[in-house]
């Protein structure tokens, strides 16, 4: 490799000691995780070094950049994910002396067929849609809306019945994996950590902060057991809260160990954006600008917008300043929200409006192509909104069984009215939001509907989805930010929509306050090399401005 590594890049490369190495954004964690790789997993010594990544794309660019030396993928060395280390190293050699044969993982349940348990309505639901923990199973928030609290509990127990019989034919995914190393740890019962230590010097992470609390016992188990721990990361790019990570464990985790110096330059951004991103941060590290970007003087702009479909316009303006260019990617937490403002059509999946979640339960139900699977769910989603519309608001909660009673309705006569209903108000496809908020509240006079009409708002076209294609006039690619982590790009616009939720992380951010809202701007802002496009809705501008203005972000106003 020919690059010139900087001091602080040196510094994790040549450590003796290891520990947690904090990394900005573009600090190039790879580079330096690789070059340290393949200086000590080629040194001939009889124990083995492990390079953990986070995504099978890193654990892939690690090792191509490890084909010069074929060695370095050999055993006793490791490249790969978390998730084939803890299967290989814990949960495969925990199951074959608990069971005397080897077990097959599985990515997640999904890809397995039989891993699934009935319904009461005979729809069978993944067991990935449950969280197990030891002698329990705990279903998901979203699957058990429309689900009575009698029909959740029979499922979780068939769920862990479930994946008792799976475990013991043989199929682990990736969760169960880590229970069964929780196991281990636990009671030492096969000595499984004296193997790895055996068998590894030294294990280096990259992303660190995207560990959850069982892959943080495992790391501090390699570390107790004398095993020199290599972490890098960036804590304030922790943005996977809901898949179990938490901060603080992580934080507690980084500091329980020997914290190092921060690699503080940013090989990828200019020197404006390095400023927002400083600003956007909730630790005090600072960044400095120090990759062929570093000379770039465009500094960040800021557009308001009252309508989503106004921002392709704006961009569009601002670009024409910069031809050298390439277009942006457009960026938001929600994906519907940067589809939207891309000139792109959202998937609906993430609007509230009442109007909107009616039309996509009758497109499914009334669609041709839709499954009878999805056809069943969509007849009950109708059943359940309706009832929601109730304009009594404790019957609008009210368990099915009440509401049915209030009604005088059996369920099979329930199921009856809404089918009647959705067939009345037909599907929404080309029609125009006005139009088919019109025909639901004539299907809901003629069949004599007792619902609050008030909630029955013309919802606005940005959500609509089925009309026809919008115009091409305004097209830019776009991403949620947890996709585009990892990622970068020479120009991003980055949304801030309007909302309770952003008025909550504007003032996390004025305030100092840390928050994962807060750090999912921050990995948006910290993708752009050249050009950040911050495009605010009107109500925040103003506050966003004087944030920025406050931590001296060089800013343009359009
Ligand atoms: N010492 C260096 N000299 C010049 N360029 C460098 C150096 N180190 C890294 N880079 C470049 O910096 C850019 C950013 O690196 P990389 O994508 O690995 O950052 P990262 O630390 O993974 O960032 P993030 O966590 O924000 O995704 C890359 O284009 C890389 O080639």
């Amino acid at each position: 490799m020919n690059m010139e590594f900087t001091s602080a890049q040196r510094s994790l490369i040549e450590s003796e000691s290891g520990g947690f190495f904090e990394a900005c954004p573009g600090a190039g964690k790879t580079q330096t995780i690789v070059e340290r790789f393949a200086r000590r997993g080629s040194a001939r010594s009889r124990r083995g070094v492990a390079l953990i990544t986070f995504t099978n794309a890193a654990a892939e660019e690690a090792q191509r950049r490890c084909t010069h030396k074929p060695e370095l993928l050999q055993a006793p060395n490791f490249v790969g994910t978390i998730d084939s280390f803890i299967n290989r190293f814990f949960a495969a050699p925990f199951y074959k002396a608990k069971f005397r044969r080897s077990p097959t993982f599985w990515e997640s349940w999904s890809s397995l067929d039989i891993a699934t348990v009935q319904g009461f309505k005979g729809r069978s639901i993944s067991l990935d849609e449950f969280r197990f923990f030891r002698g329990r199973a705990e279903l998901s928030q979203q699957a058990r809306r429309g689900r009575s609290p009698q029909e959740c509990k029979s499922l979780e127990q068939r769920a862990f019945q479930k994946l008792k019989s799976l475990l013991k034919a043989g199929h682990l995914d990736s969760d169960t994996a880590r229970l069964l190393a929780e196991v281990e740890i636990e009671k030492r019962t096969y000595g499984i950590g004296d193997l790895v230590s055996a068998r590894f010097e030294e294990v280096i992470v990259d992303e660190v902060q995207d560990c959850n609390s069982a892959d943080l016992l495992i790391l501090n188990t390699l570390r107790d057991a004398g095993i020199r721990l290599i972490t890098v990361g960036d804590i304030d790019q922790s943005i996977y809260e809901f898949r179990g990570t938490l901060v603080s464990e992580v934080r507690d985790f980084v500091e329980s160990g020997n914290r190092q110096s921060r690699i503080n330059t940013n090989f990828r951004s200019s020197p404006a954006i390095c400023k927002v991103v400083d600003s956007l941060r909730e630790g005090s590290g600072t960044d400095i600008a120090g990759g062929v970007a570093s000379s770039c003087e465009i500094p960040v702009h800021l557009v308001g917008y009252g309508k989503i479909s106004d921002i392709g316009p704006s961009v569009k303006s601002v670009m024409s300043q910069y031809q050298e260019l390439s277009q942006p990617v457009f960026l938001a937490y929600k994906g519907d929200d940067a589809a939207l403002a891309a000139g792109g059509r959202a998937k609906g999946r993430l609007s509230s409006s009442k109007v909107v979640v009616l039309a996509r339960s009758c497109n499914q139900l009334l669609n041709p192509s839709s499954t009878s699977a999805k056809r069943t769910r969509a007849l009950i989603d109708i059943g359940l909104s309706l009832q929601r519309l109730h304009p009594d608001k404790v019957l609008a909660k009210a368990s099915e069984e009440k509401y049915l009673a209030s009604l005088g309705l059996t369920k099979g006569a329930y199921r009856e009215l809404c089918l009647r209903f959705a067939v009345a108000a037909g599907d929404p496809a080309g029609l125009p939001p006005s139009a088919y908020r019109e025909k639901l509240v004539k299907a809901v006079d003629r069949l004599e509907i007792d619902l609050n009409r008030k909630s029955l708002r013309t919802p606005a076209s940005e959500v609509w989805i089925w009309e026809e294609a919008p115009s091409a006039e305004y097209q830019y690619e776009h991403s949620n930010i947890h996709q585009f982590k990892g990622m970068e790009t020479d120009s991003v616009t980055l949304i801030i929509p309007h909302g309770w939720q952003t008025r909550k992380t504007l003032q996390e951010w004025r305030e100092g306050v840390g928050s994962e809202a807060r750090r999912v701007l921050y990995v948006g802002a910290s993708r752009a090399k050249r050009l950040l496009i911050l495009a605010v809705h009107n109500e925040h501008l103003r506050e966003v401005k004087e944030i920025l203005e406050r931590d001296n972000v060089p800013l343009a106003l359009s």
